[in-house]
């Protein structure tokens, strides 16, 4: 079996004024797999997430993108490679239909082609693949409606299509299912194993049932270092993730008595 792997951290390192909240975490995410990053409140999940993404410089470490240095990019010089972030929702135009907000991203994605927009053929088939891309994340009856009418729901869907509009070899998806009721849920679960079919993904993710039924690999995070590995099963049976877990879960109760 071939192990490739796409992404990979070496001592990746964050502090904030001198508050470590990422240390020396060596990430390593396989080619093909649904690999998640998961660990309780504050574990530096997030943060691990926006370095990956660009959103913030590492203190110290590297990034690398099958083997090359991605450290040092932009955001949108790693989107070039293949390696990109789902759109927040805030990202997606509330006062245009899905199917125009698909297009748009199309758009970005063809940018500076300027021969591109000459023929009113090549809009047609924007049009096209836009429905396509709609179709494939299950939202082609909503391709006329205003994306601020649409369901939470389906607006992350939507958001997976104008992420899926950029033909990602990999995507980096921010806890998918957050603030979602459980049919909600479902949807996204079907939709990311439909969409991780020849890609890469890796998630932060709360929801550790979305977690055991999506992925390959788990990365379990505590007080910003990695606190284990491997699959479901192993990495839930590990006693010190569950008491990362469950010492998380005192405090907050504390906090809420
Ligand atoms: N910009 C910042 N400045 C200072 N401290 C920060 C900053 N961002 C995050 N932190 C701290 O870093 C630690 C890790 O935060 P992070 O948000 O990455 O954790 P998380 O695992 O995503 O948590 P949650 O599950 O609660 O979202 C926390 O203690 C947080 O307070």
């Amino acid at each position: 079996m071939t192990q490739e792997l796409i992404l990979e951290t070496r001592g990746l390192t964050k502090e904030f004024r001198g508050f470590t909240a990422v240390d020396d975490v060596n990430l390593k995410v396989q080619e093909g797999h649904i690999h998640a990053l998961i660990g309780p409140n504050g574990a530096g999940k997030t943060t691990v997430f926006n370095l990956l993404t660009k959103f913030l410089p590492p203190t110290r470490g590297e990034i690398l993108y099958r083997g090359k240095p991605i450290t040092r990019m932009k955001a949108n010089e790693i989107a070039r490679l293949g390696l990109v972030r789902s759109f927040q929702i805030s990202a997606v135009f509330g006062h245009m239909t899905a199917l125009e907000n698909v297009r748009v991203a199309l758009q970005r994605k063809l940018g500076t082609s300027f021969h591109f927009w000459k023929s009113e053929r090549s809009l047609d088939h924007l049009n096209d693949r836009a429905m396509e891309l709609l179709d494939e994340v299950g939202l082609a009856e909503y391709a006329d409606v205003l994306t601020v009418e649409m369901p939470y729901g389906r607006k992350r869907a939507l958001e997976v299509a104008t992420t899926l509009a950029l033909e990602p070899t990999m995507m980096l998806l921010d806890e998918p299912t957050q603030g979602m009721g459980a049919e909600d849920v479902d949807r996204i679960v079907e939709l990311i194993r439909r969409v991780s079919a020849g890609r890469t993904v890796l998630m932060v993710e709360h929801n550790l049932s979305v977690v055991s039924r999506l992925c390959d690999r788990i990365t379990v995070l505590a007080r910003g270092a990695v606190l284990a590995e491997g699959d479901y099963q192993e990495v839930s049976r590990n006693p010190q993730v569950r008491e990362a877990y469950m010492g998380s879960e005192a405090a907050a109760e504390e906090a809420s008595a």
